[in-house]
């Protein structure tokens, strides 16, 4: 019997995921055994400070990719939207799922949206991105970081912390907490970050079986939106230090992307649109209508 070692994070939404993927495998070959292997990464270890001042996204990764350059695992599951643009190392990202929920959530005990909430009223979110379309939106917010995973979030919402909060659509119906979901947050008004929603899989480059494996569960018009989405991060040098969104679907003519890069500061944002056949040019051209609208000025000040 082939066995197949998954690394994954402890966090109950990277169990979720990886889970969900050994199913996935399991179905395709019921001879094949699939372990989990749970660590623990520095992104999960690091709470009292914020993620964009710890280092950003690779904090995620690290400990799982050390464990495939050991041997110790054959691949990784990931949400994507936590995977850098540019993987540091020799991985491949082999299979990316078909896309979940890709919107926000407004999650909140006492208000059913971001225009009901009264003056003043305090927001929980970790996520720049979120802070800036907030701050666009509602300048009288006050936005408060907010870490952890999604359950220890809901728990503080719950204590009486926040007003309200803002969690991926996604993660809460993973989670079963569908119903904790007041209002969907979504396009074009509002972006998500790039590839949310969005699990992938990565793997050593040069592990071939691994690879072929997981060819199978790669959903080809997921791949195509997220790259789009990705490709405009990176041609923005996008990382967790400025707010960037980016949000793709497919459409008549190929595909169509929408962008945003925010500032928390002032709650100034500049947004683009385009459609075009492939996702990584429709990804630099939008980038660059960003940086022709003034963005450049929001991410050089970081
Ligand atoms: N940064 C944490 C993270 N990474 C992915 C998700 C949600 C699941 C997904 O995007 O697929 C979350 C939680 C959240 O943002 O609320």
């Amino acid at each position: 019997m082939k066995t197949l070692r998954i690394a994954t994070r402890k966090s109950p939404l990277a169990l979720w995921q990886t889970e969900h993927v050994a199913a996935r495998l399991r179905a395709l070959d019921p001879d094949l055994d699939v372990q989990l292997i749970p660590m623990s990464t520095r992104g999960d270890e690091v709470l009292d400070r914020s993620l964009s001042a710890v280092g950003g996204k690779g904090l995620f990764l690290k400990e799982l990719e050390l464990a495939m350059l050991r041997g110790d695992a054959d691949c990784a599951v990931h949400s994507l939207k936590d995977v850098p643009m540019d993987l540091d190392g020799p991985f491949a990202l082999p299979a990316i799922l078909e896309r979940a929920d890709h919107a926000d959530a407004f999650v909140s005990n006492r208000y059913d949206g971001i225009a009901t909430l009264p003056p003043g009223a305090r927001v929980g979110s970790s996520s720049l991105r979120r802070q800036a379309q907030l701050r666009a939106l509602r300048p009288d917010l006050d936005l408060v970081d907010l870490r952890g995973n999604v359950n220890t979030r809901l728990a503080k919402l719950d204590a009486g912390e926040y007003d309200a909060i803002l969690l991926a659509c996604a993660g809460l119906q993973r989670l079963g907490f569908d119903a904790r979901i007041r209002a969907r947050l979504d396009a074009p008004e509002w972006l998500p970050a790039p590839a949310q929603g969005a699990i992938a899989i990565e793997c050593r480059d040069d592990d071939a079986a691994t690879r072929t494996l997981f060819a199978a569960l790669n959903h080809a018009p997921t791949r195509r939106c997220v790259e789009a989405e990705r490709a405009m991060n990176r041609a923005l040098h996008g990382s967790c230090q400025v707010p960037v969104a980016a949000f793709a679907r497919e459409v008549e003519g190929g595909l169509h992307l929408a962008g945003l890069v925010g500032s928390v500061a002032d709650g100034r944002a500049v947004r683009s649109e385009a459609v075009g056949a492939d996702g990584d040019a429709l990804g630099r051209q939008v980038a660059q209508q960003l940086l022709d609208l003034g963005a450049g000025e929001f991410i050089a000040g970081h």
